[in-house]
């Protein structure tokens, strides 16, 4: 599908940021408040295996989860008007970051490293790549993933906020591009 033409307002905005920090819980409001459809690709992929993202990467591996996940964000970052939040990974791949760059917004969720270490205890389950690695570790590839995260359109700052206050405020920012962008009548 080809969507030459979509103007600012219509094109999908696509969450992207480091595992945990509230992509899929952010990008759900965000979406309710500005009246758009939420696909979150994990939850995509794991339709797809019907199973968990743990069971996804012991059973089929890391790269059928990467291939399936590019599948995923190649379809749906072509259509209008969608909230779309992507894996922590996603950005790993370059023809995903083209693509996201060239028909979306781009929006990095971002947080500091003392923040993000409160919710580790909460995140460990589900994350195949938090499991078995140490806190030093998992602070090394929390700071090799923000050369990745760097590309983007937008980029907000979650530490200080609640989740509902963030898709609030970012609702609101939205909004506001989109009106500033507004063709002027003639
Ligand atoms: N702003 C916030 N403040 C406090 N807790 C939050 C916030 N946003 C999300 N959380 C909590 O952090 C946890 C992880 O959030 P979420 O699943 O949305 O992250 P994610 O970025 O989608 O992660 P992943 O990349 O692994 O899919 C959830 O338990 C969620 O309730
Ligand atoms: O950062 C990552 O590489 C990942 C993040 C999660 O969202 C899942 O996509 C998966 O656990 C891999
Ligand atoms: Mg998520």
């Amino acid at each position: 599908m080809r969507n030459f033409g979509l103007s600012i307002r219509e094109k999908s905005i696509v969450c992207i940021g480091f595992m945990g920090v509230g992509k899929t819980t952010v990008g759900k409001l965000l979406a309710q408040k500005l009246y758009r459809s939420f696909v979150d690709i994990d939850e995509e992929i794991e339709k797809f295996y019907t199973m968990p993202i743990p069971k996804i990467f012991e059973i089929h591996g890391e790269q059928a989860f990467r291939a399936k996940e590019k599948e995923l964000i190649v379809k749906y970052s072509q259509r209008p008007l969608n909230i779309i939040s992507v894996g922590g990974g996603a950005f790993l791949q370059k023809e995903i970051q083209d693509i996201c760059m060239a028909n979306c917004i781009v929006l990095f969720l971002d947080i500091s490293w003392e923040s993000w270490k409160e919710r580790i205890h909460i995140l460990a389950d589900n994350r195949p790549l938090l499991q078995g690695r140490s806190l030093e570790d998992i602070e090394m590839l929390f700071l090799e993933r923000q050369r990745i995260y760097s590309l983007n359109h937008s980029k907000f700052q979650v530490d200080h906020f609640e989740a509902e206050e963030a898709a609030d405020y970012l609702a609101d920012a939205l909004k506001l591009s989109w009106e500033i962008n507004a063709p002027q009548p003639k």
